[in-house]
């Protein structure tokens, strides 16, 4: 199926007005409706409003994305006088984990205000835009009452039947690698507003990107593709062990996850499949040959900085995505096996969740992380529902305890973000 909706392009004019660098909040300048997000350690990218949107499904769905793109561009004036990475025209976007076959959105939003480098500015798109200098922040709400959780399409219990399969498939040698994921629903008495769970995730997880796009909000400690420029670089996880309130004990978890074959195995399989595709467009891509540990407050990574650059000619952002998306991060080793065992055997649609989730510029320039770690608010605006994901990467001596375990660390880190 081939799916395109969207705005026809007409004359736009995008103006980028600098703020100095006063320091305030980003993400409580959102307002309750529509919030767009992209923000670490108190920069980056929050937009709302929408003067165009872009839904494509099926196949070359990137490419395509990126052609109205490049079209809406040509089409607009921009005054910009930062010319920094962010600034003058963005794009928010959210891809679908597949896709040929679930929905990929891409807003243009209304007012985007950024921070690089401790340097602030407001763009405002759109032929009538207002002067907009003052950001009055917005209120969150306070409580959302009492959260009741359900299961999302698999049980736990049966979910590990399938985490078993999957290894009996791996030892079978059908394939290496496969990154099972399942989803929980909840419920809450009031309607979840996305700007507090954004602020007690930033709060939580400064060094994760903080991200919000079409109700799909979350903290994801994982970069999948930088461009700067002729820049590129990602950040690499899989392989991940819990965190304990015991001091000793969680040393002894850290120490453990630096040393196990098992983790390694997994991790190699992630960032071989990043930098074999993503080698063929570049001049240098720099690969470290062992990972560091990456320490989170739920869970600890085996992560890996990937950083090249991109040679003449390359292809955009959007279509480098399409080229090195799914890794074996998200999806598995062989890509082709992994993906036909995952439908085959998840038994849920992903949706957007565990997809490339992230900005684009008029330059070229953006940052994609993948959608983790996050929440899929549905019911509606104003909703009071949400269906969280979580996954782990398999392979032939994965316990499939150990496993579950391993998604609910995972989840905590939206749960905690959700409860009172
Ligand atoms: C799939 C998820 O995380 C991915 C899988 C990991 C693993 O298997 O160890 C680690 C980080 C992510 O690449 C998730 O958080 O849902």
């Amino acid at each position: 199926m081939i799916g395109v909706t969207g705005t026809a392009t007409t004359t736009q004019r995008v103006v980028t007005t600098p703020l100095g660098r006063r320091r305030s909040d980003l993400l409580t300048k959102l307002p309750a409706r529509g919030a767009l997000a992209w923000v670490r350690d108190g920069e980056g990218l929050v937009g709302w409003g929408e003067v165009d949107r872009f839904e494509v499904t099926g196949p070359g769905a990137l490419e395509r994305a990126a052609d109205w793109w490049a079209q809406r561009c040509a089409a607009t004036e921009v005054v910009d006088p930062l010319g920094v990475p962010g600034s003058g025209a963005v794009l928010f976007g959210s891809v679908a984990f597949d896709p040929e076959r679930g929905r990929s959105v891409f807003v243009v939003p209304a007012v985007v205000l950024g921070r690089r480098d401790g340097q602030t500015w407001v763009t405002v798109a759109g032929d009538d835009h207002p002067e907009v200098t003052e950001f009055p922040a917005q209120a969150a709400d306070s409580s959302i009452g009492r959260l009741s959780y359900a299961d999302g399409e698999l049980d736990p219990v049966t979910w590990c039947g399938r985490v078993g399969e999957a290894v009996r498939r791996i030892a079978a040698g059908d394939l290496d690698k496969v990154v099972l994921a399942r989803d929980v629903l909840v419920r809450a008495d009031h309607p979840l507003d996305p700007r507090r769970l954004l602020l007690r995730l930033a709060a939580r997880f400064p060094s994760c990107w903080t991200f919000a796009v079409e109700g799909l909000l979350g903290a994801t400690p994982e970069l999948l593709l930088r461009r700067t420029g002729d820049e590129v670089s990602s950040r690499v996880l899989a392989g991940t062990a819990p965190r304990s309130s015991d001091a000793a004990a969680d040393t002894a978890l850290g120490a453990g996850l630096a040393g196990s074959a098992k983790d390694h195995a997994e991790h190699r399989y992630a960032v071989d499949s990043l930098a074999a595709a993503l080698r063929p467009w570049c001049t240098d891509l720099a690969v470290p040959s062992r990972p560091s540990v990456l320490t989170l407050p739920n869970v600890r990574h085996l992560s890996t900085d990937v950083r090249g650059h991109l040679a003449p000619g390359a292809p955009g952002l959007l279509e480098l995505l399409a080229a090195v998306h799914p890794t074996a991060a998200v999806g598995g080793t062989p890509r082709g096996a992994a993906l036909e065992l995952i439908r085959e055997i998840e038994g849920m649609d992903r949706d957007r969740y565990a997809g490339p989730v992230g900005w684009l510029d008029a330059r070229g320039d953006g940052e994609f992380g993948l959608a983790l770690r996050c929440a899929q608010l549905t019911g509606g605006a104003g909703g009071a529902e949400a269906r969280l994901f979580a996954g782990c990467g398999i392979v032939g001596d994965s316990d499939p305890m150990a496993e579950l375990a391993e998604t609910q660390a995972k989840l905590a880190a939206v749960q905690a973000a959700l409860q009172d």
